[in-house]
């Protein structure tokens, strides 16, 4: 995965040496001796942090001042201070993500400052963004990744945030600064996949702040600090995720994106992180075991909960047989396909035939009903293997809201007659109306889940052919294993061709479907539960409901919350 894997044995152990002399001589880190760097190319995971003795839970790993992680509100540390000359950096012409990545961008081309870091971090990714042409289309063939690369997109943000600063300073700061956009996904996946978001530095270093601390304590009596700790006040400390999403009301308190050097030497697994990284009330880092770790082990962090899907589009690698957070994204698209296909044909004889363009017309009705009763229109709706494949009540109710108004088109037809009457006037008056007077049909059981649940099938069975065959055969000859041998490889990686990664995640999703399926077939055969499922009624949904959704537009989110609470 990296530029290192290239490099000798010999080479490779001299840069972790460096980095790590680098991090204790010129950073203020403070490592355990239970700790070290590690060459875990052998097994595909570049380097990595080894536990040298056994190490108890709770024991801290290393500690790492605020004031030393490389981020934009730490520039006053010997490195040049480039905020002072590209003010751009930090007084909100850019975006967080956009000065991280041309600060970077600088340091990596000019800086002495962070060599030995920039020695031990990737020059080249395994993630899709780095693929060759077609390949991603061709190695996830059927899954919705393909779709979230988002490697024309990010371009385009380059050149219209970061552009404009270079050029700005072209003939000073940024003269023979590699600013290529090859660089700027460089770093930027960089960023992606070792960064991570740390309070901001409050006003005063960590030094002053330590010694006015000192100071107060000095001032107080022993007995009172003690008297002053209730029970039961330990102290709290916050969590940090690598790669965490900014929130999107960033404001002058929130986090700040921050590389933060040996905490991103960490590799993880879901299955068996045994550390993670803190941050004190002084602001400092600490990372610290969360379990037992006996020597000879490694050292691995989580990334967050992630689907194979997002380890791959954001980290290049993909846990073999999944992971806990798998999912599969049901697009509004595979909803509109399997209704038109499958809808039971209309019950008046001079309604309309139901068309995909029309459907998707009576979706964007829904969606765009500023008084809607209802929350279901989403661009997608999350299938999770936690919940064993049961699909969510909106995406059901939004397929039996189709069925029903494809039944009874005579009243989407009476309603654009009336709307090409008025010229398009009082399009959301009947738009209203139209979805009222449907949603009080299913709401009154005129739908009955014989005609709804035959399309609910469609919809996955549709999608799992989609797949490639040879991932539908994976899939059924590792059930069949699986029964035959009841084991279970959850702690393994995959890692290597891009193709055997991706296949990693297209199988977990055609499981995942497989399972959704054989849901549906369930509550087909058992007609009282499946009546007993609930579609939204009006009253009911309204108290949640209001905001006005347009379909159509690429969520930008990088794992879509699931609808299900
Ligand atoms: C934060 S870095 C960890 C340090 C990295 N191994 C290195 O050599 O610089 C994240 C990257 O490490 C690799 N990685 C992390 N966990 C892994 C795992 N369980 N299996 C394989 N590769 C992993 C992936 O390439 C990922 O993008």
């Amino acid at each position: 995965m990296t530029s290192e894997q290239f490099n000798t044995k010999d080479e490779f152990t001299k840069q972790s040496q460096a980095f790590v002399q680098w991090l204790t001589e010129s950073r203020g880190y403070t490592i355990s001796p239970k700790v070290a760097v590690h060459d875990y190319r052998s097994q595909g995971q570049g380097r990595g942090l080894i536990a040298v003795a056994d190490i108890a839970e709770g024991e801290d790993l290393f500690t790492i001042p605020r004031d030393r992680v490389i981020a934009i509100d730490s520039d006053t540390q010997g490195n040049g201070a480039l905020v002072q000359r590209v003010p751009e950096l930090a007084d909100g012409t850019l975006d967080d993500w956009s000065a991280l990545i041309l600060y970077l961008m600088y340091h990596a081309s000019k800086g002495e400052a962070f060599k030995p870091y920039f020695d031990v971090i990737p020059a080249q990714f395994s993630t899709p963004m780095f693929w060759d042409d077609g390949e991603a289309e061709k190695f996830l063939q059927g899954s919705t990744l393909v779709g979230k690369i988002g490697k024309t997109e990010a371009e385009a943000g380059f050149r219209e945030n970061i552009l404009p600063v270079v050029e700005k300073y072209k003939d000073t700061v940024f003269d023979g600064v590699d600013v290529s956009v090859d660089a700027f996904h460089r770093v930027g996946s960089l960023i992606m996949s070792y960064s991570f978001d740390v309070d901001r530095v409050k006003a005063g270093s960590n030094e002053e702040k330590d010694s006015e601390k000192a100071k107060e304590e000095e001032q107080e009596p022993a007995d009172e600090k003690e008297d002053d700790e209730e029970p039961g006040d330990e102290e709290e400390h916050e969590e940090l995720i690598i790669g965490e999403e900014f929130s999107d009301d960033e404001d002058d308190d929130g986090p700040v994106k921050a590389m933060v050097p040996l905490a991103d030497t960490l590799n993880a697994h879901s299955q068996l992180c045994n550390a993670h990284l803190e941050q004190e009330d002084d602001g400092s880092l600490v990372m610290r075991a969360t379990a037992a770790i006996p020597a000879g082990s490694q050292i691995y962090n989580t990334y967050g909960d992630f689907p194979n899907s997002d380890l791959l589009r954001r980290y290049g690698y993909t846990e073999l047989g999944g992971t806990a957070s798998d999912l599969v994204e049901i697009t509004v698209n595979d909803l509109v396909d399997a209704a038109v296909a499958h809808a039971p044909a209309p019950a008046n004889k001079f309604a309309e035939p139901a068309t995909r363009e029309s459907t998707l017309q009576l979706v964007q009705l829904l969606a765009d009903w500023e008084d809607g009763v209802m929350e279901l229109v989403d661009d997608s709706y999350d299938v999770e293997r936690t919940t064993a494949g049961v699909p969510n009540p909106e995406l059901l109710s939004l397929i039996n809201f189709l069925v029903l108004a494809l039944v009874r088109s005579k009243d989407l037809k009476a309603f654009r007659r009336t709307l090409k009457r008025n010229g398009g006037a009082d399009e959301e008056k009947l738009t209203k109306k139209l979805v009222k007077t449907l949603v009080k049909h299913a709401a009154t059981g005129k739908l009955t889940f014989r005609e709804a649940v035959p399309v609910w099938r469609a919809v996955f069975e549709a999608r799992i052919g989609k797949y490639p065959q040879a991932v539908q055969d994976e899939c059924t000859r590792r059930a069949a294993a699986k029964s035959a041998s009841e084991t279970d490889s959850i702690t393994q990686v995959v890692v290597g061709t891009r193709e055997a990664m991706a296949t990693e995640v297209l199988v977990g999703e055609v499981e995942i479907l497989r399972l959704a399926l054989a849901w549906v077939d369930t509550a087909l055969a058992d007609a009282p539960s499946v009546d007993e499922f609930e579609f939204p009624s009006a009253s009911a949904s309204a108290a949640s409901a209001g905001s006005k959704r347009k379909l159509g537009h690429n969520n930008k989110s990088q794992t879509k919350k699931s609808k299900r609470s």
